[in-house]
């Protein structure tokens, strides 16, 4: 039985998968850094250490769990159908399973790792087959980092920046050809997910607007070291090569007013005052600037609308319209919104039951009447990232 600790320490020349004569698992010799062999070689320590190389502590907090199973990593190489004039990014490539493989077939891996200890073993693994030359290291938080240019994309990401990363990825500027990604089983479903589904939500949406999801593989939690609570999935995303014509700074504002709450109607959404207030005040900054292009070029820097402004005097974004804007108007301006929601028949219709095709539909008629969900005077740095 596994000790259960929050980190582990490793000796990362022994992340490996192993079995013994009687087809048991290994994984306790690499679970803890102190095995039976290595209590029979106590008197020489030092010795012991230098022989099995540095050792380091495996921390869950930064998704360290290694992918030791060698047939789950040619699966997933073999699936992400590379070239041999490829470059591939691999985000996270802790201690290099997957990058050797990944330089076995491809012409260069641009590797993206937080952690320097794993930087240094990766280094190491790799110059030790011969192909230093054609790894590139960047050692810093990847989704703090400006990728460069890549065809491809394989990897087995740390969880905990799945959203992010995946919007980066697919919102970013540079042209790739498909991700295959190692994922949490239920990210994984939710980005596999079509509306009406239950696990279906903004994240599904937004991805899907600009790239195609396919289910690879389904990975047990047994092939890493540490063994995870979770399990995992291999999906492949390939991003569309048309993209709908819509402003994506509008779009991502738009869709989410939508899945605020994904199992309200839309007449139920479009009706709560707050969200009539910050409506009100984009649609009429929308109507003073007469700009909203539609420009698919923008890449992630569209959008940045976050609730609970607050503005020189100390007053909400909320109050302090909602004192300068006339009941009467206000009441008008939510006619004119169930209007377009009734005649289009989406009153009743809840977002997560909804296409994409039709939430385009309603965004077009809805922008159609003056209405704007995209706060064009706000920032528009990273505004995509900051909201995922
Ligand atoms: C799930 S492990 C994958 C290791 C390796 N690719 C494998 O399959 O065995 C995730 C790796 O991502 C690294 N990592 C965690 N957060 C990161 C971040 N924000 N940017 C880049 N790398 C990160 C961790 O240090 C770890 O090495």
């Amino acid at each position: 039985m596994f000790r259960k600790c929050r980190s582990i320490r490793a000796d990362p020349s022994r992340l490996l998968w192993r079995r013994d004569g009687g087809g048991q698992l290994l994984q306790a010799e690499c679970m803890h850094a102190r095995t039976r062999e290595d209590d029979g070689r106590r008197g020489s320590e030092k010795g012991a250490r230098e022989a099995r190389g540095p050792e380091f502590r495996l921390h869950k907090s930064k998704g360290q769990h290694i992918l030791t199973n060698p047939r789950v990593l040619d699966s997933i190489v073999r699936r992400a159908e590379l070239k041999p004039g490829d470059t591939v990014l691999e985000i996270g490539p802790g201690t290099g399973n997957l990058t050797l493989k990944l330089l076995e077939v491809s012409r260069k891996v641009v590797a993206v790792e937080i952690d320097g200890r794993m930087v240094d073993t990766l280094r190491k693994r790799v110059a030790d087959r011969g192909f230093e030359d054609r790894l590139t290291v960047i050692q810093k938080d990847a989704l703090k980092t400006q990728f460069p240019p890549f065809d491809i994309v394989v990897a087995n990401i740390p969880y905990q920046i799945s959203s992010p990363l995946v919007i980066k990825l697919v919102y970013g500027k540079i042209q790739f050809r498909s991700a295959t990604l190692l994922l949490q089983k239920e990210f994984a479903r939710r980005l596999l997910a079509n509306p009406g589904d239950s696990e279906y939500n903004r994240l599904a949406v937004n991805v899907k607007l600009v790239a195609d999801v396919e289910f690879a593989m389904d990975v047990s939690k047994r092939d890493f070291l540490p063994v995870p609570k979770v399990d995992s999935s291999v999906v492949i995303i390939r991003p569309k090569t048309e993209l709908p014509k819509v402003n994506l700074a509008e779009w991502w504002a738009f869709t989410r007013t939508c899945f605020g709450k994904k199992n309200k109607t839309l007449g139920a959404t479009f009706k709560q005052k707050r969200k009539l207030m910050e409506i009100f005040k984009t649609s009429t900054l929308a109507g003073l600037k007469k700009d909203v292009a539609i420009n698919n070029d923008d890449g992630i820097s569209g959008v940045s609308v976050e609730d609970g402004d607050i503005d020189e005097e100390g007053n909400s974004e909320e109050e302090s319209l909602s004192s300068s804007v006339p009941e009467g108007e206000m009441n008008l301006f939510k006619d004119k919104i169930v209007g377009v929601l009734r005649a289009e028949g989406f009153e009743d219709k809840r977002p997560s039951k909804l296409s994409n095709d039709e939430l385009l539909h309603l965004l077009a008629v809805l922008n159609h009447a003056g209405v704007y969900f995209h706060n064009q005077a706000e920032s528009q740095q990273n505004a995509v990232l900051a909201d995922v």
